[in-house]
């Protein structure tokens, strides 16, 4: 779908396909049909796609006919976009335009959401708010001691997570008052922090990738997500392809598929070719059999079980921080990385070797002892990780006995850890194979 970079490309970078799971009819639902009466007064032509729930991805879309390869499966009108423009024709507009500094489009769009749901029946997009989740998964809503149980790496995503956004509501409070003219009730019982969550969490698991130009009346940030209704009903699958973009010639948002699709089936989407944790993070969900699937090595694991004694230990690390060989470490489907291979031999080279560590990071080998020390260093790591992983799950499914209320949460987690373990499990044997052809 599309080619930017960061937070708002991952969003938008949506493919689509098919999957065999069959799902149940949902557009008999109140819900749907009056979304789709909406869509229609807004020029929507029919599609062959209706909403299903599906037994793995849950609520998603289902094809009603075969799909080809190439085929538009579905064309938004753009009257059917929820964009900034939305929010500039809207009551808000004249607020949004002259507020100081200006505001991020993001926050132009989490306003107009929470403003426009506190309208309810006197809301235009109330047929699409009826079918928005009512409630999130992102790490950013999960509970405390939810968090508490993730990946050291992910937990510190999760709390930067949280306090972006507590601090883009904080700072956002004045803007919210300068909004009470248009309002009976007190704006801080509007634009509370858990209508800014909701309205956060959905434009970012929901929007579409769709670049505007810069504006004087927001801030510097790029402008590039749109709410989809009825198309944002397409679950991810990293295994299938499509084309998706606003079409300037037809002023519809398309979503054209990359293989053909069977009827019935559940037509799915790839929002990226992200690991679990990324899902988890920026989406709040954790796929079945996701081939990016992997374990990451933190800065301090690398080091952990390599002597202290070695004085050229601090020179090392910073060579590995300079050719940026410090993140995306990771053990993955098909063993340790390259990467994370390579970092270590640098890591473990003796003394009189170290001269030659250009050679290392060119992929290079430096000796037969460099090799074998860098494997059983790798072998440690995972069977370190595979401990973790079996006590994580221990801890997790006690815990699911224990906090009935927390076990939607819980299984998320569970499902990370689940996912870790079998990896290093393939690690682990990878590295064996690594290390018996060594001897
Ligand atoms: C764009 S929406 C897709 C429609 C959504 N399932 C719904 O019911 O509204 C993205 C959200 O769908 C869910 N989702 C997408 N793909 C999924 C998958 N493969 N497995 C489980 N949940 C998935 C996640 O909650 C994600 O944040």
């Amino acid at each position: 779908m599309k080619k930017g970079r960061g937070r708002t490309s991952r969003i938008r970078r949506r493919k689509l396909c098919s999957s065999t799971s069959r799902g149940v009819n949902e557009s008999h639902k109140p819900e749907f049909i009056e979304l789709k009466k909406w869509l229609k007064d807004r020029k929507f032509e029919d599609t062959s796609l209706i909403p299903a729930c599906f037994p793995g991805t849950g609520r998603g879309m289902m094809s009603k006919t075969a799909l080809q390869e190439g085929q538009v499966i579905i064309s938004l009108p753009e009257s059917c976009l929820l964009t900034t423009d939305t929010v500039i024709r809207s009551y808000l507009g004249a607020y949004i335009a002259k507020w100081q500094p200006p505001p991020s489009p993001l926050l132009a769009l989490c306003t107009f959401l929470v403003a426009e749901r506190h309208a309810g029946d006197r809301s235009p997009w109330k047929p699409y708010l009826e079918v928005l989740p009512k409630a999130y998964t992102c790490p950013v809503c999960l509970e405390p001691e939810v968090v508490n149980l993730l990946p050291k790496c992910l937990k510190a995503k999760a709390s930067e997570q949280r306090t972006h956004v507590q601090e883009l509501f904080t700072s956002s409070r004045d803007l919210f008052s300068s909004l009470q003219p248009l309002f009976s009730e007190a704006v801080e019982s509007i634009f509370s922090y858990g209508a800014f969550l909701w309205a956060w969490c959905t434009v970012s698991t929901r929007a579409v990738y769709m670049e505007r130009g810069r504006r004087p009346c927001f801030s510097a940030e790029p402008d590039t997500c749109a709410l989809a209704p009825y198309l944002d009903l397409l679950n991810h699958s990293p295994e299938v392809q499509v084309k998706a973009a606003f079409s300037e010639e037809t002023r519809c948002y398309e979503v054209r598929t990359g293989s053909g699709c069977r009827p019935y089936e559940e037509v799915l989407v790839c929002y990226g070719p992200h690991d679990s944790q990324r899902l988890l993070l920026e989406y709040g969900f954790v796929p079945r059999r996701n081939p990016h699937a992997c374990v990451r090595v933190s800065p301090d694991m690398l080091v952990k079980y390599l002597p202290s004694t070695d004085k050229q230990m601090n020179k090392k690390m910073s060579i590995l921080k300079d050719h940026d060989f410090i993140e995306n470490l990771t053990f993955g489907w098909d063993g340790p990385s390259w990467r994370l291979l390579t970092a270590l031999k640098l890591l473990c080279l003796e003394a009189e070797e170290f001269p030659r560590w250009k050679k290392v990071l060119l992929g290079e080998i430096i000796s037969d002892t460099n090799e074998k020390t860098s494997l059983d260093i790798a072998q440690k790591i995972c069977h370190y990780f595979t401990e973790e992983a079996n006590a994580m799950l221990q801890k997790v499914c006690h815990m699911k006995d224990e906090e009935v209320a927390l076990r939607d949460q819980l299984t998320l987690v569970e499902a990370l850890w689940a996912e870790g373990l079998k990896v290093l499990r393939v690690s682990a044997e990878t590295l064996s194979s690594l290390r018996a052809a060594l001897r």
